[in-house]
C-alpha cells in the first residue's frame, strides 16, 4: 500500500529518528546505530540521525550522550516535522500508548519493544499505523534479539502453523539455569539478572510468568491468525519450583523450564505459560542462560527452532535497528505500511480444563500401608492414568512420593488433586509441574 502522503524531501539523504528511553535497551540501540554509522549510506541509501531522546532524568541521562540531543518534553518529538521515525523503548502502558498513537497520526513510523502494550491492546496500535499508512514494527517485543515477528509474518507465511513451545523469558532462563547448574539460589539469581539488565522493571512481570504469557499472545495472535492477548494466557511462574524438584527432575533425565505453549487445535487455541519437565535430549533443554529459543512447526516447512539472546542491552538493540532499517528502506520507495495487523480470523480460545498435559506431582505421605492404593484410586477413578509411582526418601513417619501422569485431560487431573487435598494420609502435595 502507497503511503498517503509520499515524503520527497529526504533532507541531506537523511532520516531524523526519536528515541524514547535511554534505559537498559534506549542505550544499546544507540550504540548500535552509532556503530553502523559508516554502513548506512552504502547499506541503506541513506543515512539514520538521532534527533531527539526523551528521558525524564535528563542530569542521568546527560552521562550517557550529548545533553543537545535530551528532551524531557514529547512535544518537541511529535511536532518535529523531520522526525520520521520513532522508537520507543521506554516500556509501561502510559504515556507510551499514547505517544505511538500521536507519533503515529503524526505521519512518523514507530519500532517499540514493547510487549506489555502490543499484548494488549496491539490491534489499537496497528489500527492506527494502517490508517495512516506508517509501518509499525516490533521485532524486540519477543525473545529479544531473535528474529522471530519478521519470520512468522512473512518468511513462513505459506505454512498453517499448528504449534510453538518457546523459552521466551531470559531472566527465569537465566534464574533456573543458575539454580539447575550452580545450585544458587533463587533471590541471587534473580539480583544477578537484574544487574545484568534482562529483568523488567518490575521483575514480578519476569519470575511470574506475565512477560512470557505477553510474548506467546503475540506469537499465537500472528501464528494463527486471530488475536490472542495477554488475558487468555493461563500463566504459572517459576517461584514455586524448588531445588528438590529440579533435583528430581534431573534424576530423571529431565531439566525444568519456564516455557510458553500455543496450539493451534480442531477446537480452538491452547495458549499457556508455566514450568515444564523436559526431556534432557530435547534441543530446548539445552537453552540457557538469557538465551531464548522459539520451536515452531509448520504443515510445510515442518520443524523450525530460532534460537539466540532473549534480553539484555545489545541483543535487544539489534531487533530494534533491525526494524528501524527496514523503514529506511520502506521510506525510500514509499511503501511504508504494507505490513500489518494479520489477524484475519477469530477463533476462540480453549480452557485450560479441556486441554490434555502431562504432570510430575510431588507428595508427602504417610509412610503406612494402603496409603500408595490411596493415592492411585483417586487418579483411577477420575481417568488419570499412572505412568511412574516412585519413593523418593522416608523422613519420620512421612515418605516423599513422585507420581508421573500419562497424557490426561486437566479437568480430570484438577479433579483428583481437589480430592487428594481433603485426604488425611497426605500431608503435603509439594509440586505439580506439567511435563513435555
Ligand atoms: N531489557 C531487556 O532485555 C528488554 C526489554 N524490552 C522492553 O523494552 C522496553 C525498555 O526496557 P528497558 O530498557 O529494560 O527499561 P529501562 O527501565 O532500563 O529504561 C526505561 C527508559 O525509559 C525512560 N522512561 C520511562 N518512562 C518514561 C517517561 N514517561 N517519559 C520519558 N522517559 C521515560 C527511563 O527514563 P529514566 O531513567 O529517566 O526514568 C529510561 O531511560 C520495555 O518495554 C521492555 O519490556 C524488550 C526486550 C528486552
Ligand atoms: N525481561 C525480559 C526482557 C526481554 O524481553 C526477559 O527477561 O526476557
Ligand atoms: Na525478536
Amino acid at each position: 500500500m502507497l503511503r498517503k502522503e509520499k515524503r520527497t524531501d529526504m533532507r541531506d539523504n537523511k532520516i531524523q529518528i526519536a528515541l524514547l528511553g535511554l534505559g537498559t535497551v534506549g542505550t544499546g540501540v544507540y550504540k548500535v546505530l552509532e556503530s553502523q554509522k559508516e554502513e548506512m549510506l552504502p547499506k541503506l541509501g541513506v543515512e539514520l540521525e538521532v534527533k531527539k531522546i526523551l528521558v525524564r532524568n535528563l542530569e542521568k541521562a546527560a552521562a550517557k550522550v550529548d545533553r543537545s540531543l535530551l528532551t524531557n518534553n514529547w512535544q518537541e518529538i511529535v511536532e518535529d516535522e523531520e522526525i520520521d521515525i520513532v522508537i520507543e523503548v521506554m516500556g509501561g502502558m502510559e504515556p507510551a500508548r499514547t505517544y505511538m498513537l500521536e507519533a503515529l497520526r503524526a505521519g512518523k513510523n514507530v519500532v517499540t519493544a514493547n510487549k506489555d502494550l502490543i499484548a494488549t491492546d496491539g490491534k489499537t496500535l496497528m489500527d492506527a499505523a494502517k490508517e495512516a499508512q506508517r509501518d509499525f514494527f516490533f521485532e524486540a517485543s519477543v525473545a529479544g534479539g531473535i528474529p522471530i515477528i519478521r519470520p512468522l509474518k512473512q518468511s513462513l507465511e505459506g505454512n498453517h502453523i499448528s504449534e510453538i513451545v518457546g523459552i521466551v523469558n531470559g531472566t527465569t532462563n537465566f534464574i533456573l539455569t543458575k539454580m539447575t547448574e550452580e545450585n544458587m539460589e533463587f533471590d541471587e539469581a534473580l539480583a544477578l539478572a537484574t544487574k545484568l539488565g534482562y529483568a523488567e522493571a518490575d521483575p514480578t512481570a519476569d519470575i511470574e510468568g506475565l512477560d512470557a504469557a505477553r510474548k506467546i499472545a503475540i506469537l499465537a495472535s500472528i501464528a494463527f491468525n486471530s488475536r490472542v492477548t495477554f488475558s487468555d494466557v493461563y500463566t504459572e511462574g517459576i517461584t514455586k519450583v524448588t531445588a528438590r524438584d529440579i533435583r528430581y527432575a534431573g534424576e530423571m533425565g529431565c531439566v525444568i523450564k519456564l516455557v510458553g505453549v500455543a496450539r493451534s487445535t480442531q477446537t480452538g487455541i491452547e495458549v499457556s505459560v508455566h514450568p515444564m519437565l523436559i526431556d534432557s535430549r530435547h534441543p530446548l533443554a539445552s537453552v540457557n542462560d538469557s538465551y531464548n529459543a522459539v520451536f515452531v512447526h509448520g504443515d510445510a516447512v515442518g520443524d523450525t527452532m530460532f534460537y539466540g539472546r532473549g534480553a539484555g542491552e545489545l541483543p535487544t538493540a539489534s531487533a530494534v535497528v533491525g526494524d528501524v532499517f527496514d523503514i529506511a528502506k520502506n521510506m525510500l520507495y514509499h511503501c511504508t505500511g504494507h505490513v500489518n495487523c494479520t489477524c484475519y480470523k477469530t477463533i476462540p480460545v480453549k480452557k485450560m480444563d479441556d486441554i490434555v498435559s502431562r504432570y510430575f506431582m510431588r507428595l508427602q505421605v504417610e509412610d503406612r500401608p494402603g496409603v500408595l492404593a490411596g493415592v492411585t484410586s483417586v487418579f483411577g477413578n477420575n481417568n488419570v492414568s499412572i505412568e511412574q509411582f516412585i519413593q523418593k526418601r522416608k523422613e519420620g513417619t512421612l515418605a516423599e512420593i513422585v507420581v508421573i501422569t500419562e497424557e490426561v485431560v486437566e479437568r480430570n487431573f484438577n479433579d483428583s488433586l481437589k480430592i487428594l487435598r481433603t485426604m488425611s494420609m497426605i500431608k503435603e502435595i509439594s509440586a505439580v509441574i506439567r511435563v513435555y
